[in-house]
């Protein structure tokens, strides 16, 4: 059964070489460096760099979307796009998230993608973000956000995905929904996504208030579950992974689903009331207005 699975796949000698290794636990220890550099796998859209190494089964995502690596349409398709490769691929075991850019893992959602834009365009894009959300939220693979930046709103979200959160000690550095802040509520699979990471009751005040947490803040409430110095942000993730890496993968994955299930459920059985009420509240004067209103802010900062 494994072996048949390992040769669905990659076709050709080199595929099938490395296919079957992979499959063992040991393969890599086997093989000459030129089959093990043959192993490393990397592809590069304009928004995410993506590099698997088939000899540990590990993949790395890099979001490279300046300045800030909001999620607009375009990077969440290429983000799905990636991980239903890897999820494809099932030699690909374990999937670290992070970024290329300097300061911020992820500003959220893009805020030009709601501003503005035609009733059309926001069902698109609210399609895309749900897509995201059930790729990362249910996958197999075992995800961990190594969160090198200032993570706000939907960049929280993205985070809160992933199994396991490593965050750079960085004071200057905030994680957190925010939503209310803007002017805007965040839906009911935000909402869901949290509680299911720090409880009810730290929801309700995170979610109401829209606060942004502090590295320090976010460990204390079990937001981020480590915090490390930022140079070190990406090696304790490829750590982390090891240990996880250790656990079969069928009672980890069947584990993670009974954890999961009914939250993803609950959005897949509801996703074109949510895309409606999305389209219905966005594209709202006052909601138009704040949202305006907030974009100036963030470029009057900057000036
Ligand atoms: C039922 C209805 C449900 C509706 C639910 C909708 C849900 C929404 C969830 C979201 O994710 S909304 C987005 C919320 N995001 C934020 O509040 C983050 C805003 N950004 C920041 O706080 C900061 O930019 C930062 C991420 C902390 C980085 O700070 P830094 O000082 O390094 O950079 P800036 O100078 O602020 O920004 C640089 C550049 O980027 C633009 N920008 C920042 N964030 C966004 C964004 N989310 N979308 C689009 N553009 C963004 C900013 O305007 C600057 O642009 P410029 O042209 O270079 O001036």
């Amino acid at each position: 059964m494994a072996l048949r699975a390992c040769l669905r796949t990659k076709p050709g000698l080199t595929g099938l070489l490395s296919q079957l290794s992979s499959c063992s636990s040991h393969g890599a220890a086997h093989m000459s460096p030129a089959l093990v550099a043959q192993r490393r796998s990397s592809s590069t859209s304009q928004k995410i760099k993506v590099d698997f190494d088939q000899s540990t089964g590990v993949a790395v995502m890099r979001m490279q979307s300046p300045p800030v690596n909001s999620l607009s349409l375009e990077f969440l398709t290429d983000v799905c796009i990636a991980l239903e490769k890897l999820e494809m691929d099932k030699s690909c075991r374990g999937l670290i998230v992070t970024s290329s850019q300097p300061k911020v893992f992820s500003a959220g959602l893009n805020i030009l993608d709601m501003y503005g834009k035609s009733p059309e365009h926001c069902v698109e894009f609210w399609k895309a973000v749900q897509e995201m959300w059930l790729k990362f939220y249910g996958s197999n693979m075992i995800t961990i956000a190594a969160v090198n930046g200032s993570s706000p709103a939907g960049g929280c979200l993205l985070s809160m995905t992933c199994d396991y959160r490593i965050m750079a000690d960085n004071p200057r550095y905030s994680i957190g929904l925010n939503e209310t802040q803007l002017g805007i509520v965040a839906p009911f699979w935000f909402k869901d996504t949290m509680i299911n990471t720090v409880g009810h009751r730290t929801t309700e005040m995170a979610l109401q208030l829209g606060l942004l947490y502090s590295p320090a803040e976010a460990l204390k409430i079990g937001l981020v579950d480590q915090l490390v110095p930022e140079d070190q942000v990406l090696t304790t993730a490829t750590e982390t992974m090891t240990k996880w890496l250790a656990i079969p993968d069928h009672a980890r994955q069947l584990t993670k689903s009974m954890m999961r299930k009914p939250t993803i459920d609950k959005l897949t059985s509801n996703r074109e009331a949510d895309v409606n009420n999305f389209v219905k509240f966005i594209t709202k004067d006052s909601i138009q207005k704040s949202l305006g209103m907030y974009l100036e802010m963030l470029k009057r900062r900057k000036a």
